[in-house]
């Protein structure tokens, strides 16, 4: 079992903590849970090789692409690198980084600080040092990356200076993520480029290796040892960020989660879709939700309660298996709300249905809480065709000086892939007339769409909604 001593506590709703945990722990929501495993070969390195460098030439690029489509709004794209660097070590057998989160992405370039293979040892003492890292840590940071992947002639011809049929001189015999490095070195059967490379000048692995007279170098020949200590500093070069910037506890998969929320207005009621994803353990639970008026009084003193109308299996990621997590249960809920009284939070009850007693999952006791009802996504007046989806949202009690945007994440639009934002202005729905108190207002939605905010100013109050998904179970 794992050994978690503080993890990140998710409560609802939580943009970034809910969009990592997703990317993380299932494995279609985002391609950094899927690409690099099995230590996928591409361009004759791997795939994990070219996420833990990533900084020159097609590595870089084709990262950066694997990587486009999972930020949005509240998650970076330093956020996704970090994760794809973790998931690039899992991938290819090594050992488990914890990962924390809410990185702020740069705007501009920073400082040249990435080492170079022809600089002098002083100043590659100097910059692992800038980087808070030690003379041993360096050694070892150094071995650990140097465990996948190559040097590339095309971007380096000055040190693979020999021709090599691939065009990649790799570090090691192997491809995984193991010390076969470090064993060939201190055995002298070593390839290392930058150890062995007829370009003395290049020389940097050699240099850093021996600057303590193999040490630390012996003690990585320890399997157990050289995953230990990889874990523990490629997850600190991970969490190095400016002072300003505070990560999140490390996120671990969440035992209750609440995901694909919506409410909108349904043939005289307000339809309320939920989802309560629970980390499946084989028991075949029954979970009922609960819900509180929003004004006046419906519900009995107990609360308005239904049934959960479908429990589907949803494997987990690789990553989240590497935590004994192998699947989650998703217990869907499709409830009508009285129009009127509507809704102001709800809860589950969770029945194990092995004798034990139901116990509630309440948001940590503070329920989970519908700000408002204002302002409200439509998914059924939406439309989702390619070519051409419609995003409909409606607003209660419009006045004339209603104004409704959504600021939409995109993938790169330009030749650098990196997302960028644009600002969608919607009109009065000419196709969706008022009904249940509710008028529609509609935008065209960008094809390259990741994820929405919707913003309305209604009288002078402004509300907004956060909309990473245009469906749910129950649409
Ligand atoms: C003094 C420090 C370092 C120097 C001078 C150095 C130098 C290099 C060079 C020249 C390459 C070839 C890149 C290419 O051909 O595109 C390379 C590849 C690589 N480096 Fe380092 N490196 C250093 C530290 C690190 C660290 C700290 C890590 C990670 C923990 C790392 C991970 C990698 C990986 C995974 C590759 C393979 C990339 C691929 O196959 O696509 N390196 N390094």
């Amino acid at each position: 079992a794992h050994l978690v001593l503080e993890a990140a506590v998710f409560n609802w709703p939580d943009p970034l903590l809910d969009t990592l945990d997703d990317q993380l722990y299932l494995p279609f929501v985002s391609p950094v849970s899927t690409f690099a495993l099995d230590c996928t070969p591409r361009d004759n390195s791997t795939i994990a090789a070219q996420w833990l460098r990533l900084d020159i030439g097609v590595g870089m690029l084709d990262s950066l692409v694997d990587f486009l489509v999972s930020p949005n709004e509240y998650v970076g794209m330093a956020d996704v690198i970090a994760m794809g660097a973790i998931n690039a070590v899992v991938g290819c057998g090594g050992p488990v980084i914890p990962f924390r989160g809410g990185r702020i992405d740069a705007i501009e370039a920073g400082p040249a600080t990435v080492p170079e293979p022809q600089q002098d040892l002083a100043s590659h003492i100097a910059s692992f040092k800038a980087q808070g890292f030690n003379e041993t840590e360096m050694i070892s940071l150094v071995a650990c990356g140097h465990s996948l992947g190559g040097v590339r002639q095309a971007d380096f011809p000055l040190v693979v200076t020999e021709d090599v049929p691939t065009g990649v001189q790799t570090f090691a015999s192997t491809i995984g993520f193991d010390n076969t490095v470090v064993k060939e070195y201190l055995d002298g059967t070593t390839e290392n480029v930058l150890v062995v490379g007829s370009n003395v000048t290049t020389r940097s692995d050699l240099r850093i290796f021996s600057s303590d007279g193999n040490v630390t170098m012996q003690s990585l020949a320890s399997p157990d040892t050289f995953n230990q200590v990889c874990s523990d500093l490629i997850g600190r070069m991970l969490d190095t960020v400016p002072s300003t910037v505070t990560l999140t506890e490390p996120i671990e998969p969440l035992d209750f989660k609440v995901r694909n929320t919506l409410l909108f207005p349904q043939g005289g009621s307000l339809a309320f879709l939920a989802t309560l994803r629970i980390i499946d353990t084989g028991l075949n639970r029954s979970v009922t939700m609960f819900w509180k008026e929003r004004t006046g009084t419906f519900c009995p003193p107990a609360g308005c309660s239904i049934p959960s109308f479908q429990v589907t299996t949803e494997d987990a990621s690789f990553l989240a298996t590497l935590k004994d997590v192998k699947a989650f249960k998703l217990h869907s809920f499709n409830a009508a709300i009285d129009l009127t009284t509507s809704i102001s939070h709800f809860w589950f009850e969770v029945n194990n249905n092995d004798g034990s007693a139901p116990f509630i999952v309440d948001n940590h006791g503070a329920n989970f809480t519908i700000d408002q009802d204002v302002l409200v996504f439509d998914p059924r007046r939406s439309s989702f065709t390619i070519g051409g989806s419609i995003m409909v949202v409606g607003v209660k009690d419009p006045s004339s000086t209603i104004n409704v945007t959504a600021l939409t994440t995109i993938d790169g639009s330009t030749t650098v892939p990196v997302t960028s934002r644009v600002t969608a202005t919607f009109e009065l729905d000419a196709s969706n007339p008022p009904a249940d108190g509710y008028t529609f207002y509609t935008s065209p939605i960008n094809f390259q769409f990741l994820s929405n905010t919707i913003h309305a100013t209604v009288n002078g109050t402004a509300y907004s909604l956060w909309v990473p998904l245009l469906g749910a179970p129950g649409v």
